[in-house]
């Protein structure tokens, strides 16, 4: 995983709830990025099936090395996204640029550098997976790409247990996993992978996850897309939560995180004192019938706990359900995601 990038990241989010992905150097603090760091940009992408317009003016950017996830709500945009990168949806407006090429006009070039895991596999059932590998290295290599040994590919995706079944008998996420090493057989410098762990269980989650880590780490860039926010977290250095077809908010992942407050939870017995002064953070009590919940939205969150707890000894306060939690995306996620509810309701 690069854990390297550390420039000028922003989050910016615009009134529209249109945002710029934050322009950032991949690898050195405070240097200016150049075009070789950037792997894959859109600007102003509008993506149109008839009247409806589902993409609707985004910008973003993947750099080099890195892993750009791309979240949202079902129908979001995020397919249609992938797909206008990916160079298989001609853009109704702004553009793309793969790879520092037109993914469309130089489909061909680009194809022997790009390794795509579609949401919807397209594996033929009659197939084994081995004959499938083999076929596909013939129909895509004829000579010229520089694919790994079958056996080597089915290792890396662990299925080399199934690799004489047919396809039609494999399970859903024994089918993705195939997926993915079909994608990444000619060892593509970058990756779209639309949903690549969808029903996968745990363990295979995982090994996917350190599968994608081992090619970060060797300078693979990745754009994926995940309902598992979870997996964003793992291993995302950037993010794009699209909504209703515009990016709500962009950033690096420390940087969206840190951007949010934490909080404390507890509740406090009837008769307490007031709550210690100063805290940093903001405080919120209601009143239950029982005593008070309370809630402390803070940037500090070890300094506030610390004068939360003394403040307990001190008055010998019981601070029933106490709980203490730095940001998360699921916060974030669910701010995003809320906001259609609440528009709902006008
Ligand atoms: N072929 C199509 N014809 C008409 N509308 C479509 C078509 N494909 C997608 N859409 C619509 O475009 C919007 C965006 O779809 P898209 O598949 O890009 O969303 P998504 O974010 O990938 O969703 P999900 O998380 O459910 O996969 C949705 O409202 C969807 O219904």
């Amino acid at each position: 995983m690069n854990t390297t990038s550390t420039g000028d990241r922003h989050t910016r989010q615009g009134a529209s709830g249109a945002t710029t992905a934050p322009s950032a150097p991949p690898t050195s603090p405070g240097a200016r990025p150049t075009a070789d760091d950037v792997a894959v940009t859109a600007t102003g992408l509008r993506c149109a099936y008839g009247d409806y317009e589902a993409v609707r003016g985004i910008d973003l950017t993947a750099y080099r090395g890195e892993l750009l996830a791309v979240l949202g709500t079902n129908g979001a945009g995020k397919t249609t996204t992938l797909e206008a990168l990916e160079g298989r949806r001609a853009p109704d407006g702004g553009g793309v640029r793969v790879l520092g090429m037109d993914p469309r006009r130089q489909r061909r070039r680009l194809a022997a550098r790009i390794g795509v895991v579609l949401q919807e596999s397209a594996l033929p059932d009659e197939l084994t997976p081995a004959e499938f590998l083999a076929l596909w290295h013939k129909m895509t290599g004829a000579g010229k790409l520089a694919h790994r040994p079958v056996d080597e590919q089915l290792a890396r995706v662990d299925l080399m247990h199934r690799r004489d079944v047919r396809i039609g008998r494999l399970s859903g996420g024994e089918r993705r996993r195939l997926d993915l090493a079909t994608a990444l057989s000619a060892d593509p410098e970058l990756l779209f992978l639309d949903e690549p762990t969808a029903g996968l269980d745990p363990e295979s989650r995982a090994g996917t996850w350190e599968l994608l880590r081992d090619l970060l780490r060797t300078g693979t860039t990745a754009v994926l897309t995940t309902h598992y926010l979870e997996e964003a977290e793992a291993l995302a250095d950037r993010l794009a939560i699209l909504h209703d077809g515009r990016i709500a908010v962009a950033g690096a992942l420390d940087e969206v995180l840190a951007a949010r407050d934490a909080r404390i939870r507890c509740d406090l017995d009837p008769g307490a004192p007031s709550l210690p002064q100063p805290l940093t953070g903001h405080a919120t009590v209601t009143p239950q019938r029982d005593g008070h919940h309370i809630e402390i939205r803070t940037r500090d969150l070890a300094d506030d706990l610390a004068t939360l707890l003394g403040w307990s000894q001190t008055h010998a306060v019981a601070l029933r359900h106490l709980h203490a939690s730095e940001p998360t995306l699921a916060e974030v996620f669910h701010d995003v995601a809320g906001t259609t509810r609440e528009e709902a309701t006008i």
